[in-house]
């Protein structure tokens, strides 16, 4: 496994853990850092921890144990630092969370709405945010669908109006959940080369969960694999070998039940399920 580094730090984890109740260990104790610009790809069957992982790097998971430090705002150990942080870290979700009777541009306008009170954000944005807004659009090669309801548009759109919506929010870093998993294999590839061209690009530090290995060795800057609640494999995607997939793949999936006390996780103002939280991105 590739050693911690501190180079271009954005952000780490130290020692983080995540226990659901009924005693579901999802994550074992885990150190790692991720680096500006980096995209990397979390791989592991299902149920391995990905989602657990990534959802914990902005607080939608609240870890059990230990903590998530970033370079910009510190340990997220209050809830303003945690606010600050999810301002500054764009979330694309598998099923996009648009709202579909809106426009694309209405929706890739609450992309912005972090950066307003909420007094603010009931009338209309002044009009850089709606230049902004088209920028990000026009980025993901949906100019002319600006006004069109989102409803009338293809998954592989719906995904793109998703991503102008995170760019919309001048992100630091992208987490992606599954974002390809309910697209047919062309617009994959092409919402997955769009997504890291733009973080490219923009030096945006990227971390996505993917179920094809494939994708994973063609896209990632960087491969973490998760097998059991635990990193198993941390290098770039020339190091993966077969021994790791066996040991990715062939871990036994499904839950793990945490062998001490259930921890169950802190009550917090944010703690939502996760399900709740996309509805409320
Ligand atoms: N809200 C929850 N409450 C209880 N257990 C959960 C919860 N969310 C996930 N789990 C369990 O935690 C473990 C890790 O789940 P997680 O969703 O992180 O895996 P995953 O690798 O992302 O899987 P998939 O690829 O199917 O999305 C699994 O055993 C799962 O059943």
């Amino acid at each position: 496994m590739a050693s911690v580094q501190s180079r271009d730090m954005m952000l780490r984890i130290e020692d983080m853990g995540v226990t659901y109740p009924r005693n579901v260990l999802a994550l074992r104790p885990t150190t790692v850092e991720f680096h500006k610009g980096e995209f990397t790809v979390l791989l592991g069957l299902s149920g391995a921890g990905k989602s657990t992982l990534l959802r914990s790097l902005n607080h939608l998971v609240l870890p059990t144990t230990g903590k998530v430090i970033s370079a910009e705002f510190g340990t997220l150990n209050t809830s303003r630092m945690v606010r600050q942080h999810r301002c500054r870290t764009a979330m694309v979700f598998q099923h996009h969370q648009l709202i579909e009777r809106h426009t694309a541009l209405q929706n890739v306008l609450t992309g912005r709405l972090a950066y307003h009170s909420t007094w603010r954000s009931l009338f209309p944005l002044p009009r850089p945010e709606l230049e902004l807004a088209l920028h990000c659009l026009e980025r993901v090669g949906l100019a002319e669908k600006a006004l069109a309801r989102v409803d009338q548009l293809s998954g592989g759109q719906q995904q793109r109006v998703g991503i102008a919506r995170a760019l919309a929010q001048q992100p630091s870093m992208i987490l992606a959940d599954e974002p390809v998993a309910s697209l047919d294999p062309a617009t994959s590839e092409r919402v997955l080369t769009l997504l890291r061209d733009i973080c490219r690009e923009d030096g945006i530090t990227a971390v996505i969960s993917l179920h094809q290995l494939e994708y994973a060795q063609r896209f990632a800057d960087r491969i973490i694999g998760l097998a059991n609640a635990r990193i198993v494999f941390d290098a770039s995607p020339a190091k993966l070998e077969q021994c790791h997939l066996d040991e990715i793949y062939h871990g036994a999936a499904g839950a793990v039940s945490a062998p001490a006390e259930p921890a169950v996780p802190k009550p917090q103002p944010e703690s939502r399920s996760p399900k709740q939280l996309e509805i409320a991105q």
